[in-house]
């Protein structure tokens, strides 16, 4: 699996995904900038957490303009594999690629701790390494991770099996408890908690790591 990382001027996880996906998953893996306009021969790209340009005006919308933006639209709609955590989640829905908003946490405070979530669906590229139902913790760290989306969009993301990843005890007042979801299609993935930030036991656990693999096993075969 070839994997890019885009890197936006204030991203700040870029490097903790590099490390995730390249060393630790085994995928070949580099740091692509938000100045690239061709992300073809990838078979993954991930976009990181961090504060985009900032966070000004939103988390996300002015990256939406970035000029990497219409390489990565042009990825997502020929079926490449997209996975935005965190800040990436924020700028997949400005850009429309995912559906729904992320607002400012209902007690409009960042929050730092570990979380845990259910694996609502684990037959996508990015959750087969997992099983339905299954607890897993990953860490969340945002400000504006408060999931909104309309009755109508979210009845049809339940009624999909696009919501992939639900909070166990709801953070931040997310609709339906809404911590990861896919687009229709299921090759565009965003998600508020870092499966990053748990690869490594000595990270304080692994949970994160079956999203990699599950890419991994998808992209390249069978992942031993
Ligand atoms: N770690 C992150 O990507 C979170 C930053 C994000 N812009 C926020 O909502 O605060």
């Amino acid at each position: 699996m070839k994997a890019a990382v885009l890197n936006f001027p204030g991203s700040n996880c870029a490097e903790d995904l590099l490390w995730a996906v390249g060393p630790i998953a085994g995928a070949h893996a580099e740091i692509v900038p938000a100045t690239a306009t061709d992300l073809t021969g990838y078979d993954l790209v991930l976009v990181p957490g961090g504060f985009s340009y900032g966070d000004y005006l939103r988390s996300g919308a002015i990256a939406k303009f970035a000029p990497v933006m219409p390489a990565l639209r042009a990825f997502a709609e020929a079926g490449g594999y997209v996975l935005g955590i965190c800040n990436g989640f924020q700028i997949l829905t400005e850009a429309g690629l995912l559906p729904g908003a992320l607002q400012w946490n209902r007690d409009l405070t960042f929050i730092c701790e570990p979380e845990p979530l259910v694996v609502e669906n684990a037959t996508t590229a990015f959750t087969r390494r997992y099983t339905a139902g299954q607890v897993i913790t990953l860490p969340i760290a945002h400000g504006e991770g408060n999931y909104y989306a309309d009755d109508a969009t979210l009845t049809a993301l339940e009624a999909h099996h696009q919501v992939v990843l639900r909070y166990q005890h709801n953070p931040n007042g997310s609709c339906r408890d809404i911590a990861g979801i896919t687009n229709e299609a299921g090759n565009v993935m965003g998600m508020m908690p870092h499966p990053e930030r748990a690869v490594e036991a000595l990270l304080g656990g692994t949970d994160g790591l079956g999203m990699f693999e599950s890419l991994m096993e998808v992209c390249d075969g069978a992942y031993a």
